[in-house]
């Protein structure tokens, strides 16, 4: 896996936002795989200035986000489709009809799930999936235990990542326990993959990612089956990777 190390969360979000322009100018029609959190938002930030400043154009762009919580409908102020609408659709030229985000108030959730795999393989799959880690090392909203044959499903939450997220919500007890997520399958399935951690709570995960063997029990460590993965930590995210590790990354 690349690794870049940046200095700070700015010159993280600006790497990851130059990566993300780089693929819609090269291929205007890119599919996109985004990740909520609060990691990615400087990305979105920088992403939007660039199609306010240098018209970066995602008219004819694709995105597929990776989960969204169970039970939440789209306008519910924690859902992740207000997240993303509020970090990054309406920032940018992306016409609604091009996004794409479970619906995790879906009747049928078996249902749904089948539907997400198949609306992304009829749009030829993703060219660039953008992911956040989890404390625990989960990506996307694949906890521990999660294998490499995971496709989009109806998932448990850890008590670790309800934790993490009650920020977001008035109290614990209104986290969903539940989340729709693409798998690792499906994720590793993306042409390139590019993952974001920022911060000194992600560092353990950081190294078990790139450091450490293979194994469900750290979901993000089946990204080293992929042949084409970028990940941009910044220092305190870094801190814990060896010196050869941090060697072989490149400052952004
Ligand atoms: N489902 C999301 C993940 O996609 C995200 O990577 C993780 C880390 O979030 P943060 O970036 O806020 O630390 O949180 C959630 O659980």
């Amino acid at each position: 896996m690349k690794l870049l190390i940046a200095e700070n969360y700015e010159s993280l979000s600006k790497a990851a936002a130059h990566i993300v322009a780089q693929v819609v100018t090269a291929k205007p029609t890119a599919v996109l795989g985004l990740a909520t959190g609060s990691t990615p938002i400087g990305m979105y930030r920088e992403l939007a200035r660039l199609h306010r400043e240098e018209g970066v154009d995602f008219s004819r762009v694709t995105t597929f986000n990776l989960d969204e919580y169970v039970g939440l409908p789209p306008h519910h102020p924690q859902s992740y489709h207000t997240f993303m609408q509020e970090h990054f659709f309406r920032h940018v030229n992306i016409p609604l009809e091009q996004t794409n985000i479970p619906r995790g108030d879906a009747p049928d959730l078996q249902a749904e799930c089948r539907r997400y795999e198949a609306a992304i393989a009829a749009a030829g799959g993703i060219d660039l999936q953008v992911l956040g880690i989890g404390g625990n090392g989960h990506i996307g909203f694949n906890e521990p235990g999660s294998d490499a044959e995971t496709t989009t499903r109806i998932v448990e939450l850890a008590q670790s990542t309800i934790k993490a997220n009650a920020r977001f919500f008035e109290s614990i007890d209104d986290v969903p326990t539940k989340a729709v997520s693409m798998g690792i399958k499906t994720i590793l399935a993306a042409k390139r993959i590019m993952l974001l951690a920022s911060g000194e709570a992600k560092a353990d995960a950081v190294r078990r990612m790139l450091e450490g063997e293979k194994t469900p029990d750290v979901p993000a460590s089946l990204l080293q089956l992929h042949s084409d993965v970028t990940v941009i930590a910044d220092k305190e995210a870094a801190a814990l990777l060896s010196a050869e590790t941090k060697n072989s990354g490149r400052l952004v």
